[in-house]
């Protein structure tokens, strides 16, 4: 059985997602990719520079995990923590570890001399401190690879807790089985989990025990709206191209390669009016008309000097002829018995080329028709592009798979079923969340209502992570002795990226990375908040993943507006979202949000009726404790916005 491993990098920026964490990905090759690997990693984090986060992960890795690699915060400034932190947890130091790194990376460069690489033995775990750039961790580390085998199996040794240690170093059966998983999404780097826990918490939170010795205290950090964001989005990427039939194509799926033109249209010299096809030179005067080239019909005609064909609208400009009449410039001179032209004046004057698009005149074979990156809209212009391009197959980035779940004893799954006890509750979410979600192009799989059973709840997620990209579920991530989302994620090998947002409604939205490139969104249970958090979090994850972009102004677009509505009193502790419908005012130029806030409470789902925005409301303040009528905000768009006046 391999030995687990923890790799926790330490850096400010990367822990706010201002740059992404390379050394984590790096030593984790590093240990995994050699032959034979003896390790197996099944703990990534980033932290800040932070004494308090580094000792408190550390210390509660170093119970389940035989090596801790900790990278990152060891040079000489005030703010380089790292080495300070570990140094109070080593019951033993290894100062010939950290020595041979330093002596094994000076033959490399003399900047080994201005790190201060750590060694130490944590209960039974190997910790080690090394340099936070990719180059300096990778170096360093391998200066010691071939001897950390045994000196892991030194430090568990004589320990009665060893056979313990090694019982929790086998990952759990369902862990397995995900990381043996076809990888479907873009590699999404898993070490970026933002959240915190007490020094005291265990991972699993409480998974098991009595209810008494529940957690009473969420061990997840509230982190800001938008870090949430950035970091849940660093997890993705646009899923790789595949070729589309054309009839498959749906809106928001974005071009990965240029749609270009298979062939001119027209393809043949087309007549742009109904009348007749003539020799120019011609002129006015009484001809005869050979017969008919109608759209589509084949020109097999020969027009010479003298006579003239019929021609419709859009056909083919029959040999010989090179100008159209218009029917409106010519008179009827003879007809036969059955009623057809035999004789016709011209009456106008015609240029060569008159009244005809040449070949290639709207499209020229070989042109670039749509480029990389163009989404497909719900207008119908890109689809109908790509049919005329000659092409059976367009290249598009792939479209997330998403499946869903609610739940919830008290759920009834059974639209119109009877209220079958006292507390049973209507299951809203998930007909919401599958409709939204497949509005944003997804392809959705619907998990149904999976009872507050850590087993079935495993078992549905393990099982529906091996066809989809992602899980989005409602209910069961709060404080409840009942809410098993977030332990069973830890329990599939998952990494909670973080498990509440500094927001209302939502607050316990929660994010977790699961192996093979798997990501499950939990969503809280009350109604407006899953409907929310989808629109907040999970529509610009499947935009990304849809390839419609990468910045946040791009995944979730928002804009300037003058609210509309009564006083709202803002709340001191979490920045609002509120549910509006976005406007444009001829009258004002400019975006109206039109706020009803008799229905915000988070049980209503009622308040996202008609709604096309949110309104993100900020904390409330002493300068400023209120937001009036006519005050401007920033409104989210969850929807189109509206051109007329409700
Ligand atoms: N002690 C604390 N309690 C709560 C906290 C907290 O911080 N400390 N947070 C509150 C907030 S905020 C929210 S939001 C909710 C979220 O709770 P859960 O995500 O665990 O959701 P449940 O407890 O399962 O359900 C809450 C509520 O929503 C109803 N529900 C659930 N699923 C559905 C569904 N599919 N369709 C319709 N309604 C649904 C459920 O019956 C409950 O009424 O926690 C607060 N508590
Ligand atoms: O944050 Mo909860 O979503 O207010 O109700």
């Amino acid at each position: 059985m391999p030995f687990p491993v923890g790799i926790l990098t330490v850096s400010d920026k990367c822990s706010q997602g201002l740059a992404q964490d390379t050394s984590g990905p790096a030593l984790r090759a590093l240990l995994e990719e050699q032959p034979g690997s003896p390790w197996q990693v099944t703990q990534t984090l980033v932290v800040p520079d932070e004494a308090d986060e580094i000792t408190a992960t550390v210390r509660r890795w170093s119970a389940h995990s035989r090596l801790v690699v900790v990278a990152g915060g060891t040079g000489l400034a005030s703010g380089d923590v790292t080495v300070a932190a570990l140094e109070p947890l080593f019951g033993k130091r290894l100062p010939s570890l950290a020595i041979a790194m330093v002596v094994g990376s000076l033959r490399i460069t003399p900047m080994a001399a201005l790190s201060q690489v750590a060694a130490g033995i944590v209960g039974s775990c190997v910790v080690l401190a090394v340099p936070g750039s990719r180059k300096g961790s990778v170096e360093n580390l391998q200066q010691i690879v071939a001897v950390l085998p045994h000196a892991v199996e030194t430090a568990g040794a004589g320990r009665s807790t060893r056979q313990v240690h090694e019982k929790a170093a086998e990952p759990a059966p369902a862990a397995a089985e995900a990381a043996a998983l076809e990888p479907v999404a873009a590699a999404a780097p898993a070490a970026l989990c933002g959240c915190s826990r007490p020094d005291d918490a265990e991972p699993g939170e409480r998974p098991t025990g009595s209810v008494a010795g529940r957690a009473r205290k969420s061990p997840h950090r509230m982190v800001p709206v938008d870090e949430a964001l950035v970091r849940a989005l660093a997890c993705v990427d646009a899923l790789p191209a595949e070729d589309v039939a054309l009839a498959d194509v749906r809106p928001g799926m974005v071009l990965a390669a240029p749609v270009v033109a298979h062939e001119p249209v027209p393809a043949y010299p087309a007549s742009v009016m109904d009348g007749y096809a003539v020799v120019a030179a011609d002129g006015p005067g009484v001809y005869r008309v050979l017969g008919a080239s109608t759209a589509g019909g084949l020109a097999a005609l020969q027009v010479t000097r003298g006579t003239v064909a019929r021609i419709a609208t859009g056909a083919p400009v029959p040999r010989g002829a090179d100008a159209v009449v218009m029917v409106e410039d010519s008179e009827l001179v003879e007809q036969d018995d059955a009623g057809e032209e035999v004789m016709v004046r011209i009456l106008a004057r015609v240029q060569s080329g008159q009244h005809i698009r040449p070949v290639g005149y709207d499209v020229q074979q070989g042109s670039e028709l749509m480029p990389a990156g163009a989404m497909v809209s719900s207008v119908g212009g890109e689809v109908g592009t790509m049919a005329l391009s000659g092409g059976t197959h367009v290249r598009m980035h792939g479209v997330p798979r998403i499946a869903v779940l609610s739940t919830g004893d008290e759920l009834l799954s059974e639209a119109g079923a009877p209220l079958s006890h006292h507390g049973a509750v209507r299951d809203s979410n998930r007909p919401a969340l599958l409709c939204a979600l497949r509005a944003l192009g997804c392809v959705v799989e619907d998990l149904g209502v999976v009872p507050d059973d850590p087993e079935i709840l495993a078992e549905t997620l393990g099982a529906a992570l091996r066809s989809c990209h992602g899980v989005v579920s409602s209910g069961g991530v709060s404080m409840g002795e009942r809410d098993w989302l977030r332990p069973v994620i830890e329990r599939l090998g998952g990494t909670v990226v973080f498990g509440r947002v500094m927001m209302k409604p939502a607050k316990p939205t929660t994010f977790a990375t699961l192996p093979a490139s798997r990501f499950v969104f939990a969503l809280p249970g009350n109604p407006a908040s899953a409907v929310v958090a989808l629109h907040m979090f999970v529509a610009p994850l499947v935009r990304k993943m849809l390839g419609q972009g990468d910045t946040l102004e791009a995944l979730r677009p928002s804009v300037t507006a003058v609210m509309r509505g009564p006083r709202m009193v803002l709340d001191r502790m979490r920045p609002e979202y509120v549910r509006a419908r976005l406007v444009w005012s001829a009258e004002r130029e400019a975006w109206v949000a039109q706020v009803a806030d008799t229905l915000q409470q988070s049980s209503r789902m009622a308040s996202m009726l008609a709604a096309n925005a949110l309104v993100a409301l900020p904390r409330g303040t002493d300068a400023r404790p209120a937001v009036c009528d006519g005050d401007r905000v920033t409104a989210i768009i969850i929807a189109p916005p509206s051109f007329s006046p409700q």
